[in-house]
C-alpha cells in the first residue's frame, strides 16, 4: 500500500504540464483520455444563454431566486466592475501563464514532492487510473488577507498581485450584496449566510488555463463537478467558449456577454437552503484551435464552522435533507473525491 502511495506521489510530482503537451502538439496521452461513455458527444448541446439578473432593479430578489432554482448560475453585467478591469484580469491571467515553464515553475503546488492546494499545477494524483485534466491552473488563497501565501503570489507580470487585490475587495462586495439578496429570496434575514459566513471566511482563487487540444472529443478541460463553495464567481474568456451546464439531466452551452460576470451556487448553498437550491454540475471542453482562460472567485465558510441547513427552512413540509458538519470536514471529503470525479454532496444527505 505505502509502495502505491508513493508512486502515485511520485506521478503527481513527475507529470508534465499540460500547456507543454499543448506546445509541442501531443495528442492527449492514456491518463487523459476518457472512457468511452464519458466523453463530450460531438453534437454541440444546446446554447441557451444563461438568465441575466439586474442587480438593484426592484425585481432583483425574483430574477435571482428563479435563476437559482432553473440554472443554479446568473450572470450579471451591471456588477460596478469596469470592462476595462475585467481585461486587466484577463490579461494578467494570459501574460502569468505565458511565462517560460521554469519562471511560473516558482510558484509550483508541489513542494518537496508534496501536493499542496495552493500554486501552479495540476490536480492530486490520488488513485491508479484517475483520469486527468487538459487544464492547468494557479490556485490562490485571497482571504483572509492575513493568511495570505505571498510567496506564491506571481511578481511578473508586475501588476498581477495589485490587480488580484483590487479584484479581491471588488468581488468580495458583490459577493456581499448577492447574498443578501439570495437570502431574502429564501425569506431569511438578510444577513443570514454573511452572518455564518464570519470574520474567517475564505475566498480562493483559480485561474484556470485549457491549452487547445487536438483531441477536444475524448478529453474534459474540466471534469464534470459541482463547486464545493457558498458561491462562485466566474470570469469566463471574452471570446471562447467551453463552460457547459448540466440542466433537467441534459448539457448546455454556457454563454456570456464579454462584461458578464457569471454567479454559480456551489455544495454549500444547497445545503444551507436545504435543497431549495442545487448547486449546479458544470464542465469544461477544449478547443482544438484555441486555448481559452477563465477566473473562478470561491468563496466558502470558515474552515471551522459548523454547516447545515438553515433552521427556518426545515419544516414539515420539507424535512431536514442534509446533515450538520464543520466546513474543514466537508472540504475534505470534497477534495477527496473531486480528484475521483465523484461528487461530495451525497456524503451531506441524510
Ligand atoms: O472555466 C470555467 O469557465 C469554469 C471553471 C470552474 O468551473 C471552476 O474553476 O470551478
Ligand atoms: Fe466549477
Amino acid at each position: 500500500m505505502e509502495g502505491a502511495m508513493s508512486g502515485l506521489k511520485s506521478m503527481s510530482a513527475e507529470r508534465k504540464m499540460v500547456q507543454e503537451r499543448a506546445v509541442s502538439g501531443e495528442e492527449p496521452p492514456p491518463q487523459y483520455i476518457l472512457e468511452e461513455s464519458h466523453r463530450p458527444i460531438d453534437d454541440p448541446p444546446p446554447t441557451s444563454p444563461v438568465p441575466v439578473v439586474h442587480l438593484g432593479h426592484s425585481d432583483e430578489t425574483a430574477e435571482i431566486k428563479a435563476a437559482l432554482q432553473s440554472w443554479g448560475m446568473f450572470q450579471v453585467i451591471d456588477h460596478g466592475l469596469s470592462s476595462s478591469f475585467l481585461d486587466e484580469i484577463r490579461d494578467i491571467t494570459r501574460t502569468f501563464f505565458k511565462l517560460p515553464m521554469e519562471e511560473k515553475q516558482k510558484y509550483s503546488n508541489i513542494i518537496d514532492g508534496e501536493f499542496k492546494h495552493e500554486g501552479y499545477g495540476n490536480d492530486n494524483i490520488t488513485a491508479e487510473g484517475q483520469i486527468l485534466d487538459w487544464n492547468d491552473r494557479l490556485y490562490l488563497s485571497v482571504q483572509p488577507e492575513d493568511e495570505r501565501k505571498l510567496e506564491l503570489w506571481p511578481v511578473n507580470p508586475s501588476s498581477f498581485r495589485d490587480v488580484l487585490h483590487e479584484y479581491t475587495i471588488k468581488t468580495t462586495k458583490l459577493i456581499n450584496y448577492i447574498l443578501k439578496v439570495v437570502a431574502k429570496s429564501l425569506e431569511l434575514d438578510k444577513d443570514f449566510f454573511s452572518s455564518h459566513l464570519g470574520d474567517k471566511s475564505r475566498l480562493n482563487a483559480r485561474f484556470n488555463y485549457y491549452p487547445s487540444c487536438s483531441r477536444p472529443d475524448l478529453v474534459f478541460g474540466l471534469k464534470p463537478h459541482s463547486d464545493a463553495t457558498l458561491i462562485t464567481v466566474i470570469l469566463p474568456d471574452k471570446d471562447v467558449e467551453g463552460l457547459q451546464v448540466m440542466k433537467d439531466g441534459k448539457w448546455f452551452k454556457v454563454t456570456t456577454s464579454p462584461h458578464a460576470l457569471l454567479l454559480n451556487i456551489g455544495d454549500q448553498m444547497e445545503i444551507m437552503s436545504n435543497g431549495i437550491f442545487k448547486s449546479p454540475v458544470h464542465r469544461v471542453v477544449t478547443n482544438p484551435d484555441n486555448e481559452r482562460i477563465s477566473v473562478a472567485m470561491l468563496c466558502s465558510n470558515e474552515l471551522e464552522k459548523e454547516i447545515g441547513p438553515a433552521d427556518d427552512l426545515v419544516n414539515e413540509m420539507r424535512p431536514r435533507l442534509y446533515k450538520s458538519f464543520k466546513m474543514k470536514d466537508y472540504l475534505e471529503v470534497f477534495v477527496q473525491r473531486f480528484f475521483q470525479g465523484k461528487r461530495a454532496i451525497d456524503w451531506a444527505k441524510f
